[in-house]
């Protein structure tokens, strides 16, 4: 479904993204970790096209997308959510979603209808008529998942969805994230807590210093010496986590 070959992004002296390649699988959810300052980030914004790329090339669902806007690349039906959620403040939390839902709907009351439905997946429906200024972080947190989900894509990249989290709020994310792959969607999510990761993904790549030192199976890579040394530590244990 994302097939990433060889990319890589300088910002001047520094390679913040070297050389990386993988493959996501459709259907499939798959995590993206790797200490602070690793490239996580701005791998998200080159395949999201925020920024162009230094050099190699990304292909979404067979298409060539490495010079592709964002929005073109939305128009796919690859989306994804920011580490700091930004919601339009002075409408309310339905009006956030529908704006997601115009993406392809120009009839006001299908956007509705698809937004609604967003909602209703993220059980927000309760604080359809608030403006998000008014709204704890969680809920924000999940105002703008069901914002990308009302583009009705076929991948979402999701950015640190569960960061500044306490765990009961994290465990409904986690219901969420796969409630939304039973759908059939794709997921590529960045994510510090190893639990939420190691549960929810099929496969996880580890990025150090740009490079990526793993892809595989979660059991796999938590074992991987690299990985520890360079991210999980020797002390690691998932239930900590
Ligand atoms: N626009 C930019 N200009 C210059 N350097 C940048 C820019 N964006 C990121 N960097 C640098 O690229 C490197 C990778 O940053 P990035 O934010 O992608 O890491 P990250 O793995 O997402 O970190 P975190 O887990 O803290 O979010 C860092 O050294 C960062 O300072």
């Amino acid at each position: 479904m994302l097939s990433l070959n060889g990319v890589t992004k300088k910002f001047g002296g520094l390679t913040a993204v070297d050389n990386v390649s993988f493959d996501v699988k459709e259907g499939s959810i798959c995590g993206l970790i790797g200490p602070n300052g690793s490239g996580k980030t701005t791998l998200f914004n080159l395949i999201s096209g925020v920024y162009p790329l230094t050099c190699g090339s990304v292909k979404f669902n067979g298409v060539d997308i490495t010079k592709l806007k964002s929005h073109a690349i939305a128009n796919l039906g690859l989306v994804r959510t920011f580490q700091i959620v930004k919601p339009f403040n002075n409408i309310s939390a339905l009006e956030n979603v529908v704006v997601g839902a115009f993406q392809k709907h120009t009839n006001r009351t299908d956007a509705e209808k698809v937004a609604v439905r967003s909602m209703e997946m993220l059980d927000l429906l309760k604080y359809k008529d608030i403006q998000p200024q008014h709204l704890p972080l969680a809920i924000k947190k999940k105002l703008e998942i069901a914002r990308i989900i009302s583009t009705e894509p076929k991948m979402i990249l999701l950015d640190e969805v569960m960061g500044g989290l306490n765990p009961q709020e994290t465990d409904e994310i986690v219901e969420t994230i796969i409630k939304i792959n039973d759908t059939g969607m794709t997921v590529l999510l960045i994510e510090h807590k190893m639990k939420c990761i190691m549960k929810l993904s099929e496969k996880v790549i580890v990025l150090n210093n740009g490079a990526m030192i793993a892809n595989g199976e979660p059991e796999a890579v938590v074992n991987d010496k690299e990985v520890i040394r360079a991210y999980l530590g020797d002390d690691y244990d998932v239930e900590d986590n």
